[in-house]
């Protein structure tokens, strides 16, 4: 009998799909005793577990029937009129999508050919760069710092090329916790609409701001100045559940169209009892839950701040994040991140090292730190642990 070598036989864009490297990292710190900054995994604490307990016994018991069946690839109706009107927008520019990790692959599958060039900032979520890899575009990156894309370097690149769409976090970027100014936001969207490019604004964090008030999103810029290029991303996975898997993307209804065409031949819709669910949980006290949370991260935050700058070497630079849930680190220049995360592994300490963040390679000395998932006594233990691992590597150094 013949024997298989499956490499021989998946198709081209195989060899194109990578592992996460965040889902690897996150096997690995299963390890009992491990303090894991890797995932960006929200608090569990937060989860409205006896709320959920409740509403989906009364579902299944008094909608079982929808709840149980096949749904409309556009999604449950009353979510999407509840998106559409928490965002201003019509329920028929509202797709219901199975996390936003689904609509970064659907925009890939949409948007991206062979070789289409597609802009992101550098370093930026590598869970869109591993969806949109899979249609093997060419990646043009720009590098990105606190305030966001650098303009002038964004600028040049555009009159190089013309991407089929830019990926952008503006608001506590994944990873590097940037936030765009009101300013920067509003330059980058006259460079987008003179030139007629799409926008992919990835908000997945937009509840999650320290400050007053959240800055307006590109999307509510171009609507103001009556531009349909920009397509908007967010998701319930940080201000309720990320393993109900409930996310959603508002654009032009000729967008969410081909949007909505592209899912029907990947999931046929998203859990129907899990988008009922969602419903019932934000249609009430929606906005008492976000300050609860925004209030939890801000104390996490703050802990991992203070730990930082009490065991962490002066060689070592780190981002003050004003929202979001990462801190982006930067070693000197030549040491490796991956040496880092083996030696904190010996520390009980893990996080995830930068090189994956970014889309053309660099960042080896970087590393992303999650605040998140841990109460704030253990982010110090953990913050403890890591600089005891920095100081071992910088004395090899
Ligand atoms: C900018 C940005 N866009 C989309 C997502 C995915 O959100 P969904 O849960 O799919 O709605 C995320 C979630 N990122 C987390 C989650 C990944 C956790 C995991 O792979 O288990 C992280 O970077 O750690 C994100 O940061």
């Amino acid at each position: 009998m013949k024997t298989l070598d499956w490499n021989t036989l998946f198709g081209e864009r195989a060899r194109r799909i990578q592992a996460s490297t965040i889902r690897e990292l996150l096997k690995l710190t299963q390890r009992p005793g491990v303090l894991s900054f890797a995932g960006g995994l929200p608090a569990p604490e937060l989860f409205p577990k006896e709320e959920a307990a409740a509403k989906a016994a009364e579902i299944l018991r008094e909608k079982g029937e929808v709840a149980l069946q096949y749904g409309p690839t556009e999604g449950y109706f009353p979510l999407r009129a509840w998106v559409a009107g928490w965002l201003g927008v019509s329920p028929e520019e509202v797709l219901i999508t199975t996390g936003s990790q689904q609509a970064l692959d659907l925009l890939g599958k949409v948007f991206l050919d062979e070789a289409s060039p597609v802009l992101l900032e550098a370093p930026s979520y590598m869970g869109a760069i591993q969806a949109f890899r899979a249609y093997g575009p060419r990646f043009l990156t720009v590098p990105a710092g606190e305030e966001g894309p650098d303009l002038k370097a964004l600028e040049e690149a555009l009159d190089q090329e013309r991407p089929r769409f830019l990926y952008l976090i503006p608001s506590f970027q994944n990873p590097s916790g940037g936030l765009m100014p009101l300013e920067a936001r509003r330059r980058l969207l006259e460079m987008a609409m003179e030139r007629g490019l799409v926008v992919v604004e990835d908000d997945a964090y937009r509840e999650l701001y320290f400050g007053e008030s959240r800055l307006p999103s590109l999307f509510e810029l171009a609507r103001e100045a009556g531009y349909p290029g920009v397509i908007y991303l967010s998701s319930f996975s940080k201000v309720l559940a990320p393993g109900l898997r409930v996310a959603f993307v508002v654009a032009r209804p000729e967008v969410i169209l081909k949007l909505t065409q592209a899912k029907q031949g990947v999931d046929l819709h998203t859990p129907v009892l899990n988008q009922i669910l969602v419903h019932e949980l934000v249609k009430e006290g929606f906005p008492e839950r976000l300050e609860r949370i925004r209030t939890t991260y801000k104390a996490k935050a703050q802990a991992m701040l203070e730990a930082l700058d009490r065991e962490m070497p002066k060689e070592v630079a780190y981002t003050r994040p004003k929202g979001g849930m990462f801190v982006w680190m930067t070693l000197p220049e030549g040491l490796s991140a991956e040496a880092l995360f083996r030696q904190a592994l010996e520390e009980n300490v893990a996080f995830v090292p930068g090189g994956p963040f970014f889309a053309n390679g660099g960042g080896e000395n970087t590393l992303r730190l999650s605040y998140a998932t841990m109460d704030p006594e253990r982010i110090q233990e953990g913050i403890r642990r890591l600089g005891k691992a920095v100081k071992g590597l910088l004395a090899t150094a």
